[in-house]
């Protein structure tokens, strides 16, 4: 039958990208954008690959275009707009199509609308896409979800035009409905968590130490040619390299110090409080986004308290231990939030392939996810950082994380992601902690009962004088 083999719904910056890699890997295409004019402009620049893509002015049009049975993906922003789509694509569909949601969708649409599907006999997979604009050009890593024949109904196509490690497509089936959304929802917490801390040590290098835009570049350079080598240290350096065309002056000295952001850590925190799986590292982050966005109240405080960042004495080689043993910890974090999602959705999870999935193509690709794999496949049932060579490396780097945080914090430098982790490791490695206080509390003001050390059981009770 002819028609093109897949259609795409919203040209912007990934949906573009995607149509082109789509295909640059020898599939026809048919695509659809709200506003036509950027139909016509994506198709006049598609150069040699406009033989591969058809252009449709209409879902009808779009539809009618594609080869039975049909699969579409949405490339729009997550939320109502998908619904919408969704609902309106449906009718012209017939049961056997797909849609496939590549967004960045919250893993809880996307069981309602996998559900909503499969009660009427229709196909639809959630997929996270992650790599950015150059990722989805030249190879996204991709993390499935949707029902095991819905995926192997496209999977060529998404193996075709995902990053390659090693041989292998960084394109992997996670499990039933939201597991694709899902595992790229705590993608982008770590993301948050990684791009956090290497904030707060670039903080510490223009503040504490005074260094210059070009200096910082050249720290953030070398460290990725060792354990911290991943795209966000690359791109750091490129980022602090840059001289804005306008000024003349380094790019960071006119960039305003509020972060933007668009759910998906927030998604991954909430997430996180649902299951009770503590990732301090990653809330950190996202609060210190809302803290940068809060500019007018920073800018009251300084008028008030004075200017908090004083002069630090540190050297570049502490602070680049303090970003390894940051790293282990937040992603260790995350991957036992997987774990535990693992067991109360019931999905099994592939962690190693998780670790493999990120290896390339997406933006919290690093060298050190090759060792987690290993780490991961070798020891499934143990914590990243318990696991070898995790645990050692952890030991060695930790001394540096604790310097680099005391120095941030009794001078002046917010670190809250970096505290964080270093907080984390110390709970998670102190059997006697302190909260025989909160349960001693609880007990007072709600008779809620307490386990004892010296007994069997969990409701015991303190000496209290109750009211009746
Ligand atoms: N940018 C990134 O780095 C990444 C983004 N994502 C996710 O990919 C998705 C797309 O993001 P991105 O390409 O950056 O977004 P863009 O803003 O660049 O593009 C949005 C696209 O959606 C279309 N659109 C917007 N509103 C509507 C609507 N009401 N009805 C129909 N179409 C609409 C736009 O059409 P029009 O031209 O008419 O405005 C445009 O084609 C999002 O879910 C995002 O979270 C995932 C990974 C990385
Ligand atoms: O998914 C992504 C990368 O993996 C997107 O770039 C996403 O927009 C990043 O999140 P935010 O906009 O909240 O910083």
């Amino acid at each position: 039958m002819s028609g093109a083999d897949i259609g795409l719904i919203g040209l912007g910056t990934m949906g573009s990208a995607l149509a082109l890699n789509i295909a640059e890997s020898g599939f026809d295409i048919a695509v659809y954008n709200r506003s036509d004019d950027v139909t016509h402009a994506f198709v006049e620049e598609a150069g040699d690959l406009a033989e591969r893509v058809t252009p449709a002015f209409s879902l009808e049009d779009l539809v009618g275009k594609l080869r039975s049975p049909r699969a579409i993906i949405l490339m729009v922003p997550a939320g109502d707009i998908v619904d919408d789509q969704i609902e309106r694509l449906r009718p012209l569909m017939n049961p056997e199509d797909m849609v496939i949601d590549a967004g960045n969708a919250n893993f809880r649409d996307t069981i309602r609308r996998a559900k909503a599907a499969a009660a009427k006999g229709e196909s639809f997979l959630g997929i996270g896409v992650s790599g950015g604009e150059e990722g989805a050009r030249h190879g996204p890593s991709i993390m499935g979800g949707g029902t095991p024949e819905a995926w192997d109904r496209v999977e060529h196509i998404l193996k075709a035009i995902a990053a390659d490690h090693q041989g292998t497509a960084c394109a992997t089936y996670m499990g039933p409905d939201g597991a694709g959304h899902f595992v790229k929802a705590v993608h982008n917490g770590i993301e948050y968590a990684d791009m956090q801390m290497i904030a707060e040590i670039y903080g510490v290098l223009r503040d504490g130490s005074g260094l210059s835009y070009a200096e910082i570049a050249a720290h953030f350079e070398r460290w990725n040619n060792g354990p911290l080598q991943s795209y966000l240290v690359e791109i750091s350096a490129k980022v602090a390299a840059a001289i804005d065309d306008r000024s003349g002056q380094p790019l960071l000295s006119v960039i305003e110090d509020t972060a933007g952001q668009k759910g998906t850590g927030r998604w991954t925190a909430i997430e996180a409080q649902h299951l009770a799986a503590p990732v301090n590292v990653i809330e950190a982050a996202v609060s210190a986004r809302n803290i940068s966005a809060q500019k007018d109240e920073r800018a009251a405080g300084e008028q008030r308290f004075g200017a908090a960042p004083q002069h630090v004495d540190i050297d570049a080689e502490t602070l680049e231990h303090a970003l390894v043993a940051g790293k282990i910890l937040c992603y260790a974090q995350g991957f036992e939030m997987l774990r535990k999602a693992s067991a109360e959705f019931g999905w099994s999870l592939p962690l190693p392939e998780i670790a493999r999935v990120w290896r390339e193509g997406c933006i919290i690709r690093s060298a050190m996810l090759d060792d987690m794999a290993i780490a991961l496949e070798d020891a499934p049932e143990t914590p990243l950082h318990r696991a070898p060579p995790f645990a050692d490396r952890l030991e060695s780097a930790l001394p540096a994380l604790r310097k680099a945080v005391v120095a941030a914090l009794g001078n002046g430098h917010p670190a809250p992601a970096l505290s964080a982790a270093l907080t984390y490791f110390d709970a998670i490695r102190t059997s006697r902690g302190t909260a025989d206080m909160i349960q001693g509390q609880r007990d007072f003001f709600g008779w809620h009962g307490f386990a004892r050390l010296d007994d069997e059981g969990r409701d015991h009770h303190g000496p209290w004088v109750t009211s009746n």
